[in-house]
């Protein structure tokens, strides 16, 4: 089984869209230092997450510069995840963990893969990304899945993936890298911030396709 998570949701009706095609996580985006069209307020990211489904998991995420700034934006937003993007060490991912009533998962970058095995233990999932010069997502761009499968094979945290992913690239990864989760933001898009729902459908749906024809050929 794979989960899939569709990030970077700016608008209602988007929200709606991710829940209908079965999506398993959604993202807000607040509170970060770049230029991204999926930027919310985190009064507006909270609102959203607040009419997510029941059984939809609202994933915040933040690029915090100290581990209390990301106290703060969990405890104010409340969402069930909290997604860092930071180069916080273990301490300080159990300082944020220990704080906050969410799961919190951090972020690494598929070039430095390194970082995830230190802090494997301290978080309750690695997301792997193609991250930028500032170390924000959403760059639509892939890395190397082989090289990511394989810290994931060292790693006892779920491992998330994302970069780049789109409906038509999505299984693939789904067979190289046998990620817990797949996460995708641009490649579900028509335009920056706006979720065009048949790539949202279509995407959740190869997604799972995927993971039961692996799931097939491991029985
Ligand atoms: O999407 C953004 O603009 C973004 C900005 C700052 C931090 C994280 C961001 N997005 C995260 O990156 C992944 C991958 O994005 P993409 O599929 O390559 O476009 C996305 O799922 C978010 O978790």
């Amino acid at each position: 089984m794979v989960r899939v998570k569709i990030c970077g949701v700016t608008r209602e009706e988007d929200l709606r869209v991710v829940e209908e095609a079965g999506a398993d996580a959604v993202g807000f985006i607040a509170g970060v230092p770049v230029d991204t069209p999926r930027e919310l307020s985190l009064v507006r990211a909270a609102e959203l997450a607040a009419t997510a489904s029941p059984f939809l998991s609202a994933t915040h995420v933040t690029m915090p510069e100290t581990p209390s700034e990301a106290i703060d934006v969990g405890n104010r937003v409340k969402p069930d995840v909290l997604q860092i993007h930071g180069e916080f060490d273990a301490e300080e991912y159990r300082a944020v963990r220990a704080a906050v009533d969410a799961c919190v998962v951090a972020v690494v970058d598929a070039e430095e893969p390194q970082r995830a095995r230190a802090i494997d233990a301290a978080v309750d999932g690695v997301v792997v990304d193609s991250v930028s010069e500032e170390g924000a997502g959403g760059t639509g761009e892939t890395h190397d899945w082989q090289q990511t499968a394989k810290v994931a094979s060292t790693l006892d945290a779920p491992v998330i993936l994302a970069g780049g992913l789109t409906p038509d690239n999505v299984a693939e990864a789904i067979e190289t890298v046998d990620p817990y989760a797949v996460d995708v933001a641009s490649g579900v898009e028509s335009e920056g911030g706006v979720k065009d729902p048949d790539a949202v459908r279509a995407f959740v749906e190869n997604a799972k396709a995927a993971a039961a024809d692996a799931a097939e050929v491991r029985t």
